[in-house]
């Protein structure tokens, strides 16, 4: 691939990214309370050549999320995802998957529980800092949530636009996102003349063209029959083998189980399974 989206400045070796995909660690609240505590401190550095363990990307600590009405979402919650991992979270409806991303992106604030992305504990996050780090988070939805007037370049080209950069710039990251999730035909088009796979695609596009090191994704082949879907997770598998830590939330188990990524499950608020 070209310079579809830039690769972050963390390169990995397929060795590494071996790696990445084993590093998904369960902790005891303990141990996940001190890297938490440690992550905050940690430098971000590009991972040496060596088998150098990843540095982590992604630290909750005995998180709970109770809503206003006294809904339960998470409970006791303690994960970390390192850079350059494949995540799947499962679980069945009403498990607290979308919960744990929203948390994760600042939608939402945990109702205690330390909760660190990229060094920095989001419970300390307001305003422009929070949304420099939204920034750095990709997000993909299961109902697309594309802006029906515009079209796919627009759609993609918007959050960067938004973001203030320049024409120039937005066009070198447009054809070759585009080109990556294989639109590069339809930039022209309206969400209203594409599949949903397709949409889907636009969608993902319009995540990663910023280029985050994280890439957050809440049911993104909900919508999608097989052939779609398995051509969504091949995108996002593209998109990690650059270096761009990815976790996604779905209910089905064929495709998890189709693939060799690990796995935590959501049953009732607490991580209750992972496959490694
Ligand atoms: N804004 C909210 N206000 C109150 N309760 C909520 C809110 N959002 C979610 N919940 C509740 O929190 C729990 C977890 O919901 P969540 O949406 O995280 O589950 P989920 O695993 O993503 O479900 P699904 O797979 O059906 O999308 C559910 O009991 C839900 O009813």
């Amino acid at each position: 691939m070209t310079s579809a989206v830039t690769p972050p400045k963390t390169h990995y070796t397929r060795r590494q990214q071996a790696q990445a995909r084993r590093n998904v660690r369960f902790q005891t609240a303990a141990t996940a309370a001190t890297a938490a505590t440690a992550a905050t401190k940690q430098p971000q550095t590009t991972p040496s050549a060596t088998n150098s363990p990843q540095p982590t990307l992604v630290t909750l600590a005995g998180v709970n999320k109770t809503y206003d009405n006294g809904s339960q979402a998470l409970r006791d919650l303690n994960l970390q995802v390192k850079k350059g991992d494949f995540l799947f979270v499962t679980g069945p409806s009403g498990a607290g998957k979308s919960t744990l991303l929203k948390l994760l992106y600042g939608q939402e604030r945990a109702t205690s529980g330390d909760i660190i992305v990229d060094g920095q504990n989001l419970a300390k996050l307001r305003g422009n800092r929070l949304a420099m780090l939204r920034r750095r988070i990709g997000i993909v939805f299961q109902d697309y949530k594309l802006i029906p007037r515009r079209t796919v370049a627009e759609n993609v080209s918007f959050v960067l636009w938004a973001q203030g950069y320049s024409r120039r710039e937005i066009n070198r990251r447009l054809r070759p996102t585009l080109r990556m999730v294989g639109l590069q035909h339809k930039a022209s088009c309206f969400p209203d003349q594409l599949s949903g796979g397709e949409q889907q695609r636009v969608s993902i596009a319009r995540a990663v063209v910023g280029t985050p090191p994280l890439l957050l994704a809440d049911e993104p082949t909900g919508n999608l029959d097989g052939d779609n879907s398995r051509q969504v997770i091949k995108i996002l598998e593209k998109l990690n083998s650059i270096g761009i830590t990815v976790l996604i939330t779905t209910h089905d188990e064929p495709l998890v189980r189709a693939s060799n990524h690990p796995v935590v499950q959501i049953q009732d608020g607490r991580l209750t399974h992972v496959r490694h």
